[in-house]
């Protein structure tokens, strides 16, 4: 699947974002290893701590569902931004533990502009599971 097709595909997840307070929605598309597609959207909360964003939603609905940890081969995230939306530092983290350092990620927008990178770009020198349990490593 190209990343255009896997950005309509983020601009889908986006409509059944849960957006009572920022009313910003977010949509992502995760691709795993055989070719499926988990979405994603921002899931918020009055307390507002434990809102959800949609990148994470997505990669933890794939976990949750039997998928491993670095097997997935790349992710579009898509709000109604200026330039392509860029995942927050939280999920940055969390895509470092979950995906391959050079896994494809697709930043867009509505307007249609698209803008490629990969996990590892979005966080050098990342702290990761590399850093625990040395001696288990
Ligand atoms: O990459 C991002 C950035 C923000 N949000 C969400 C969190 C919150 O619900 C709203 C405004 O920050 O957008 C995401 O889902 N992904």
């Amino acid at each position: 699947m190209d990343a255009g097709l896997l950005m309509q595909e983020a601009i889908k997840a986006r409509t059944r974002a849960y957006i009572p307070y920022s009313k910003f929605g977010v949509g992502a598309a995760l691709l795993d290893a055989h070719g499926e597609v988990h979405h994603g959207c921002n899931v918020e909360n009055a307390a507002y701590g434990p809102t959800n964003c949609a990148e994470r939603t997505a990669l933890f609905r794939a976990i949750a569902d039997g998928h491993e940890a670095g097997s997935f081969q790349a992710i579009a995230i898509v709000a109604d931004t200026e330039g392509p939306c860029s995942p927050c530092g939280v999920c940055r983290q969390v895509l470092v533990e979950l995906c391959k350092p050079d896994m494809k990620v697709i930043m867009g927008n509505l307007k249609g502009d698209i803008q490629e990178t990969t996990v590892s770009e979005l966080l050098p020198g990342a702290f990761g599971p590399w850093d625990l349990n040395k001696e288990q490593a």
